[in-house]
């Protein structure tokens, strides 16, 4: 389980978050909305241990009882990727340009030990591949990132996110870039993927919220100003600045 509590995030003695608090537990869909700036991935890099240089943090998170605040970098990154995975908007970031991609998923698993051998590792590659629907495995483990399209770029992240069966998986905005029906594909990929692991979906979408997430979080001003199940929360907003979130959304239309 994910526990932030009272988290506080600051640069040069001024305030960017501010005693943030939530939790997401395992087999839970929270999603966390607002709008540019608000504090959404400062406060994901926060749990990831990935903080910009300037910015320190104050407060708690942990996973499963881990103090991820606190801990060594050395034991954040053994923690990255094996116990908390990511997938962000722009896929080309998260991989390697002039390694292929199956040995990009292998290595994953090879870093983390999940896999007893090089063999085994590639094997498991090529099987994570065909998990997240890419056609041709085979073919797509010899490519190189280029050669794939945006949405079998964000495939491709998400099988190294879900290699290792991390406990958290924290989503900003991965469907972003990609046109409408690669979306729908890769969010029920996410939501396949996800079962039984908790997952933090950042997104500005509330289309995307209200199909994906349990729960939600609604930021402004860096500090969470309304949370509660999805549902509720969209029916029934209590904030103005939430009110203010689904009259600007398309949302009303399709309920
Ligand atoms: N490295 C940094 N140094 C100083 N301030 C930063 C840094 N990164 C972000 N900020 C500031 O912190 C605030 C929160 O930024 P954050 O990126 O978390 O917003 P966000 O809600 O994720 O926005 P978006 O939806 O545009 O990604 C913003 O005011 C931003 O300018």
């Amino acid at each position: 389980m994910l526990r932030v509590e009272g988290l506080s995030l600051q640069t040069g003695g001024h305030g960017l978050v501010h005693d943030v608090s939530f939790t997401v537990d395992s087999g839970e869909r929270v999603g966390l909305i607002g709008e540019s700036g608000s504090g959404k991935s400062l406060t994901a890099s926060a749990v990831l241990g990935l903080l910009p240089y300037g910015v320190t943090a104050t407060g708690t998170a942990e996973l499963g009882g881990r103090d991820l605040l606190r801990a060594p970098e050395r034991e954040l990154a053994g923690l990255r990727g094996r116990e908390m995975a990511m997938v962000f908007q722009e896929p080309m970031t998260a991989l390697n340009p002039s390694m292929r991609i199956g040995n990009q998923v292998a290595e994953v698993m090879r870093v983390h030990r999940t896999q007893p051998d090089r063999r085994s590792a590639k094997r498991a590659a090529l099987d994570l591949l065909d998990q997240v629907r890419l056609p041709d495995p085979e073919r797509i483990a010899r490519a190189y990132p280029h050669q794939l399209s945006g949405g079998q770029r964000q495939r491709v992240v998400l099988a190294i996110a879900l290699a290792n069966n991390p406990s958290l998986l924290i989503c900003d905005e991965p469907t972003t870039a990609l046109d409408v029906t690669v979306q729908a594909q890769i969010l029920d990929l996410i939501l396949a993927g996800v079962d039984g692991k908790a997952l933090l979906f950042i997104t500005h979408d509330l289309a995307v919220v209200a199909r994906v997430c349990q729960r939600v979080l609604v930021m402004l001003d860096g500090r969470i100003v309304e949370e509660g199940p999805v549902r509720e929360v969209f029916l029934n907003p209590r904030h103005d600045y939430t009110r203010k979130l689904l009259t600007a959304s398309d949302l009303e239309a399709r309920r």
